[in-house]
């Protein structure tokens, strides 16, 4: 479960900030879309949750532990604990899948996993079945199509069980066709596997999928269904 409070981030000391009180939460097995326009700062939100950026105020809580108190600590704390904590709650979909182009795709959906010292093959096999690249195990990168690649990230994300995924653009580089099948499989396996997950997206087709569709406008989130507050807030992810 993912719980944000009264979160701020200002990049410039002028101007609005750029994320202003945001608050949202998500529960388990819960999925968000997050639309908005270009530089509203959707990435600076999932870099926040993830520990990359340090919040100018409020909270952020993952399960409960809070990565917001985490930052207060001294560097060398703060950059183990936020490593520790990405490693054992989270898991990251890339745009760009930042896979590594010396494995082949098993040893690329395995490596999250070996970090964090719990390896479950049966598992990874199970994942790698449902989103259909099992064949693919042993293939180097380079020979993996861009869903392929895609897929294989999506799997990298989901095998250490992390509690929540943060994906940002994950459909971004795939043509429509790929892009459907990879954002259900996104949804359909966090929902099974009891995941939470959040996703920055300009796709209005991805965007319905979650179960609820927000908009970053103004530092704040807003429903992208319904226009009035008490509405948004009544919804089982509350976002103000
Ligand atoms: N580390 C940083 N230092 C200074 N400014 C930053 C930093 N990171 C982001 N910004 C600025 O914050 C704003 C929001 O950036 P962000 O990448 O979060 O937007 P976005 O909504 O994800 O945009 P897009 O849809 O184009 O990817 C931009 O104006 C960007 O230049």
């Amino acid at each position: 479960m993912l719980t944000i409070k009264d979160l701020k981030k200002s990049f410039s000391q002028t101007g609005a900030p750029l994320i202003n009180n945001l608050n949202l939460t998500v529960k388990a097995g819960e999925s968000v879309s997050i639309q908005g326009a270009s530089g509203c700062g959707k990435s600076t939100l999932l870099s926040l949750i993830a520990g990359f950026e340090t919040p100018d105020g409020g909270d952020i809580a993952v399960n409960g532990l809070s990565i917001a108190s985490n930052s207060k600590l001294d560097n060398t704390f703060k950059a183990r604990d936020i490593d520790n904590f990405r490693k054992q709650h989270l898991g990251i979909v890339f745009q760009s899948f930042n896979l590594f182009d010396c494995f082949n795709a098993w040893d690329n959906i395995a490596f999250t996993a070996r970090l964090k010292g719990n390896v479950d093959n049966d598992y990874q096999l199970a994942l790698m079945e449902q989103l259909g690249i099992l064949p693919l195990a042993q293939k180097p990168l380079s020979q993996l199509s861009g869903g392929e690649q895609q897929r294989c990230a999506i799997a990298r994300a989901l095998v250490h069980r992390p509690s929540l995924i943060l994906a940002d653009e994950p459909t971004g580089n795939l043509d429509e066709t790929t892009s459907e099948t990879v954002s259900d499989l996104l949804f359909k396996t966090c929902k099974e596997a009891n995941t939470s997950l959040v996703v920055v997206t300009h796709s209005q087709d991805v965007a319905v999928k979650a179960d609820a569709a927000l908009r970053l406008h103004k530092g704040v989130l807003e429903s992208v269904n319904c226009e009035s507050p008490e509405q948004t807030l009544s919804s089982p992810i509350a976002a103000s």
